[in-house]
């Protein structure tokens, strides 16, 4: 079997843990049994050994399918990644989406996304990568109970991202541990009316208001001052034209919401003025993942 895994972005500025969307950027996997286990790695992390033998996708995957199945199996497994690890482009959520996924088919188990979604919950305690990562589209989610809910909203082609990616590594785990313990009520009620008005605003199509909605005051800023220059990404971005630019999840890359026909524009602006970064622009997908049988 094969399985495609798109790469997400969190936050989209205030909707901390809760908005995401689906990028289309994709690590593809393919599993074949085999008597002697093996893994090869194209692309992104190809070049740390240590994922050829603690691979957190492998990890996983063997967990749920020798639960599902009840039997211990080898298998190959060949990773052409091309989501960037510890960007902000949800790297280990693709990992996690993409190992109980791909678990559940091998082990002939029926692929129901919601199935997959509460169960990658297990993995990271915020669903607002995984939900994306399974739906695609826009998502908005809560998690109620340690059940995930989520809203999708397909996004159109009239719109893209220009993706801003530093060389520089992010990673969320410690970024999280140096967010505030207590936030003002000023802060609160600026997150809270934002993110539900940006949910309204990606439902309504309403792309005018997308800067305005996306306005955080709890996290975005303060991990942006680990890598100032991402102030100037943000401003040189909405000069050229960008909808939206907020931090992608907890960075480094920035996302940049454009509408189509001025993608190209934006991407040759933000490429000048940053040329030690990568820019790319990409599509929304709107599958989340999907399996192939080979
Ligand atoms: N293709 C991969 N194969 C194996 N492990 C991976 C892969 N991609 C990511 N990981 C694991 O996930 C870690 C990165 O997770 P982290 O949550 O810090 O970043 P991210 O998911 O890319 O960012 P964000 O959550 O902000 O979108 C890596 O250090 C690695 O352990
Ligand atoms: N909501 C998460 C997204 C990154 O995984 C955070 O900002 O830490």
């Amino acid at each position: 079997m094969k399985i495609y895994i798109p790469a997400t972005s969190a936050n989209l500025g205030p909707g901390f843990d809760a908005l995401g969307l689906s990028l289309s950027l994709h690590n593809r996997v393919s599993i074949t049994p085999s008597s002697l286990g093996s893994i090869s790695i194209k692309g992104e992390g190809a070049d740390r050994p240590r994922l050829k033998t603690h691979n957190p996708f492998v990890s996983i995957f063997h967990e749920v399918y020798t639960q599902m199945s009840g039997r211990k199996r080898s298998f190959r497994f060949e990773f052409e990644n091309k989501i960037p690890l510890s960007r902000g482009l949800g790297s280990s959520s693709a990992v996690i989406v993409g190992a109980i996924a791909s678990a559940y088919h091998m082990a002939g188990m029926r692929v129901e996304k919601e199935n997959v979604l509460n169960r990658a919950l297990e993995y990271e305690s915020h669903p607002d990568n995984i939900a994306p990562a399974v739906h695609g589209g826009f998502t908005t989610s809560i998690v109620h109970e340690g059940k995930v809910y989520t809203q999708k909203k397909s996004l159109p082609e009239s719109i893209k991202a220009v993706l801003v990616i530093p060389d520089r590594p992010m990673s969320t785990a410690k970024s999280r541990t140096q967010l505030p313990k207590h936030y003002s009520m000023k802060e609160c009620v600026n997150n809270l009316s934002h993110a539900a008005f940006l949910s309204a605003t990606f439902l309504n199509e309403q792309w005018d208001l997308l800067h305005l909605a996306s306005l955080d005051m709890m996290h975005e800023e303060r991990r942006m001052r680990q890598l100032p220059e991402l102030f100037r990404v943000r401003k040189m971005a909405l000069e050229a034209g960008a909808l939206m630019s907020t931090l992608s999840g907890s960075g480094s890359t920035f996302l940049n919401i454009v509408r189509t026909e001025e993608a190209e524009g934006v991407k040759a602006v933000l490429k000048k003025a940053f040329p030690e970064y990568r820019v790319d622009t990409c599509a929304f997908d709107n599958e989340g993942f999907t399996i192939e049988n080979s």
